[in-house]
């Protein structure tokens, strides 16, 4: 199995470069696990509390699940990956039976900064964008997809999301194979990495 991890800020363009990276290869041979499926579940708290909590820090994620959830694909193993809901903040009761593939995509803004996840990784990518392209597409994004209104949205920019960014992100950009620019759509780029898993697809 070869196994990818993709990071970057938030609205750098992780799922979108995935997704194109995905889109021309053949779907029973390429998975692709999100970070943010693996959220902590957070059901116990009043949804007021889970308001005020941090999504950017490390502890907001589940990383042990995922792990081992990457261990048993890698056994050959199937997982059942949970499914989170960013409009109600919390996990969902179903699952998604996910197989093991030849390739597996591992994406997220923190997948990079854990070390042990990190050091399962065949080829580490860093995904980057300026932050203000960032913030503006993420603004749209959680206006339009994850029930935030634009107060909500720019309060959690300049209290989580900014800080966590500098002081867990960035820094992971040093662990990164590649870095893809993504301040403008980067076909060259995906390109070169679907070659890479084609390679190995053979
Ligand atoms: N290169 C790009 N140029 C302009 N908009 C982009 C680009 N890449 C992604 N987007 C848009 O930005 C938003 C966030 O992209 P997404 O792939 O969800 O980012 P991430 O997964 O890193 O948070 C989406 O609406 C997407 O369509
Ligand atoms: N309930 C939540 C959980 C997370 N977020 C934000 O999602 C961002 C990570 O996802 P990307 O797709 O943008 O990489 C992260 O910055 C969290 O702030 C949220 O808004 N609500």
């Amino acid at each position: 199995m070869l196994i990818l991890g993709i990071a970057g800020g938030t609205g750098c363009g992780k799922t979108t470069v995935v997704n194109q990276i995905v889109d021309e290869l053949p779907e029973n041979e390429v998975g692709v696990i999100s970070q943010d499926s693996y959220y902590n579940d957070l059901s116990h708290l009043s949804k007021e509390e889970r308001e005020k909590v941090n999504f950017d820090h490390p502890n907001s994620i589940d990383f042990d699940l995922l792990i081992s959830h990457l261990e048993k694909l890698r056994q050959g193993k199937s997982i059942h990956k949970p499914i989170y809901s960013f409009v109600e903040e919390t996990r969902l009761e179903k699952t998604i039976l996910t197989a093991p593939r030849k390739v597996m995509i591992v994406e997220g803004i923190l997948v990079l900064s854990n070390p042990k996840l990190r050091n399962m990784f065949d080829i580490k990518i860093y995904v980057h964008a300026d932050s203000d392209e960032r913030l503006i597409r993420r603004l749209q994004r959680d206006i339009k997809e994850r029930g935030h209104d634009l107060e909500k949205a720019l309060t959690r920019y300049q209290t989580a999301v900014k800080p966590m960014h500098q002081q867990f992100i960035e820094p992971s950009k040093e662990f990164a194979d590649i870095i893809i620019p993504n301040n403008h759509y980067n076909t060259v780029a995906v390109d070169i990495v679907r070659t890479i898993i084609n390679d190995r697809l053979g």
